[in-house]
């Protein structure tokens, strides 16, 4: 590494807006949000300073001290004690701290200090210790803690020039701190007071809207009735904004479709476009909008600060089903994806907590299922309104998140029984400020899930679905065949044989065939069944595909699918996400054993009492 380069890691406790300062500098687009225990990896990335220096950035995750107990926290003291595999100690530690909390931020920076390495402090959320009218001496702190102070405004684009300033000037940028002597390194508490009382002011009331807010979120039934009513009102918005939109792309593809294949020869090829391409995939793309809809709300929650404080109203209830406060905000990740959702667990500091959120997590319905719920619930659920304002299937869709929720309590308590230790832990966590969502950030983080989306449907989906039209295309049908063409393709044999084990449950052949692709993508269940009709020729484009459903599945099994859906085996990256998170072969096996049975049964007693009632 030359020499002009120069590697800097952001360390702080967290929630103090170093993934913020990450992207202000690097230009990167790391999650950021209201929380603690955001960021649960190491990050890299790079910038060239004005003066033409490379800058080497580190992102870490936010600890509140260098006795890491869990296992995000052990990677920030690995990377500062330069024991980190393969990576030397970073050459100048950035320590961000929250400047509308310093007593307890302080604390972390002479922990560091005692690392005795060159370091800057960064006094960051410096916009809102203003207007709160706290004033900070920097001079005198920078003085009496014997490093470079200076002040930032993460989240804006001028409010990080102090900061690179001071790491662009001549190397070294700072001469290692002095480690305290022996003496004074019990008392850190001590030391925290001193600065405090000789360089910041603070307003003698704390911050009076959290405040009267927090009277609301956190009272214990109206806390919760506002909780409940977030939650309603987010899957009735996903149904009432999500699906016109939705209705016009399907339309839109359909209309593309049609027009393709008009240029185009009958023949294989034509029907690949139109029955693979257009049908397929056209079909979960429309799906789009809604899955956006919802991540508005998700988003907006996150930066709004709200989230610890459900996590706090719902501690009692999560440790009674065997998880803790903690899990939930791992658990509503997940409602994107399980993947970030057991990735989240790592900021769980006790082992056994972890594994049952990791456990739990593919029961909260992630996003790739909400094609296949909306298609169902289109298919089958009337459009209907309920007291006159909610809509019948928004409620529905309700209810379906609410079975994978009430789905993972079961499994938590049940895991609770069974293990041994039984021990609790009270649950410690910081509560944000309310800060109202800042525009930008939630437009990234839509932009983010929405080139995932497109990147899953052009690269995996399409792929399984140009497969998909394959197998029911061919071979063709012998001549003389009096069975529809599909019934010959290698499609219909590998579905009837799947049927055998799925008929109990209600499903016909096509949809146990769909449950293959589902393994390794959700959403391609959908696009594989339009296929599979489309080919078997039904028409499928635009709304045609919920029709086609609609004609050829009894009630009992569209109900069996979907419950089918809330409780399926997750796919197989989740699957590799435990195996990595865990280390265990074991936890895999028994995460997908316990889901596939879960599945099975349920959606047994479902099928059976709807057909029984019918
Ligand atoms: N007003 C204001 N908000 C900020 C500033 N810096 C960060 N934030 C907000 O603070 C919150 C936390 O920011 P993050 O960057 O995720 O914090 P972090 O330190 O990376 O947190 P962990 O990854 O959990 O350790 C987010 O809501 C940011 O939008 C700032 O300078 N001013
Ligand atoms: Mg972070």
């Amino acid at each position: 590494m030359s020499a002009s380069t120069l590697r800097i890691a952001l360390v702080g406790n967290p929630n103090c807006g170093k993934t913020a300062l990450f992207n202000q500098l690097t230009g990167g687009r790391q999650k950021v949000a209201n929380y603690a225990g955001v960021t649960v990896e190491r990050k890299e990335g790079r910038f060239t300073a004005p003066s033409g220096r490379l800058l080497h950035v580190l992102d870490l995750p936010g600890t509140y001290s260098l006795d890491a107990t869990s296992p995000d926290e052990q990677i920030t003291h690995d990377v500062c004690a330069g024991n980190y595999p393969g990576e030397p100690a970073p050459d100048l530690i950035v320590c961000v701290a929250d400047a509308t909390n310093l007593r307890l931020h302080l604390r972390f920076v002479l922990e560091v200090k005692r690392l005795g390495r060159p370091m800057v402090l960064s006094l960051n959320m410096m916009d809102a210790a203003r207007r709160r009218g706290v004033t900070i001496d920097v001079a005198e702190l920078s003085r009496r803690l014997g490093m470079p102070v200076v002040e930032t405004v993460a989240v804006r684009r001028d409010g990080v020039k102090a900061l690179i300033e001071r790491v662009d000037g001549a190397m070294p940028v700072a001469a290692p701190v002095q480690p305290d002597d022996a003496a004074s390194r019990a008392d850190l508490h001590a030391q925290v007071r001193a600065l405090m009382a000789a360089t910041v002011t603070m307003p003698r009331a704390t911050d009076a809207l959290d405040d009267a807010l927090d009277r609301w979120a956190l009272h214990p039934v109206f806390g919760l009735a506002i909780l409940a009513l977030v939650m309603f009102l987010v899957f009735q918005a996903v149904y009432s904004v999500g699906k016109p939109m939705t209705d016009a792309i399907a339309d839109g593809f359909d209309w593309m479709g049609t027009h393709v294949a008009a240029w185009m020869p009958p023949g294989p090829l034509q029907s690949l476009v139109t029955d693979g391409i257009f049908g397929g995939i056209g079909t979960v793309l429309g799906f789009l909008p809604e899955i956006l809809v919802l991540f508005v709300f998700i988003l907006t929650l996150e930066e709004s600060g709200y989230l610890p404080r459900a996590a706090f109203l719902l501690d009692r209830l999560m440790v009674s089903v065997g998880l803790t406060g903690r899990s939930f905000i791992p658990l509503l990740s997940s409602f994107a994806c399980a993947i970030p959702g057991i990735m989240g667990t790592r900021s769980i500091t006790d082992p056994r907590d972890r594994l049952a959120t990791i456990l739990v997590a593919p029961l909260m319905t992630c996003s790739a299922r909400l094609p296949v719920y909306a298609l169902l619930i289109g298919a089958f659920i009337p459009s209907r309104r309920v007291l006159g304002v909610f809509n019948l299937q928004g409620m529905v869709l309700f209810a379906l998140y609410a079975i994978g929720i009430l789905g993972a309590m079961l499994v938590g308590w049940v895991m609770k029984r069974i293990r041994r230790d039984k021990s609790e832990h009270a649950l410690l966590m910081e509560l944000p400020s309310y800060r109202l969502p800042k525009l930008r950030d939630v437009s990234i983080g839509l932009y983010e899930r929405g080139m995932i989306f497109v990147k899953r449907l052009t690269g995996v989906i399409l792929a399984l679905t140009v497969i998909m039209w394959f197998i029911s295309t061919f071979p063709g049908p012998p001549p003389g065949a009096t069975e529809p063409a599909i019934e010959y393709s290698i499609a219909g044999y590998l579905g009837r044989g799947l049927q055998h084990i799925f008929a109990p449950i209600g499903f016909n052949w096509q949809i146990s065939l769909s449950l293959i692709p589902a393994f390794a993508a959700r959403e391609t269940a959908v696009a594989a069944l339009a296929t599979v009709y489309a080919v078997g020729g039904d028409a499928v484009g635009g709304a045609g595909l919920g029709h086609a459903l609609a004609v050829n599945f009894p009630l009992a099994s569209a109900l069996s699918l979907l419950v089918w859906f809330a409780f399926a085996p997750q796919c197989m990256s989740t699957l590799a996400v435990i195996r990595r998170e865990t280390d265990s072969w074991r936890n895999v096996a028994i995460s997908f054993g316990y889901m596939f049975a879960l599945a099975y049964v349920a959606s047994f007693i479902t099928y059976h009492v709807a057909v029984w009632l019918s």
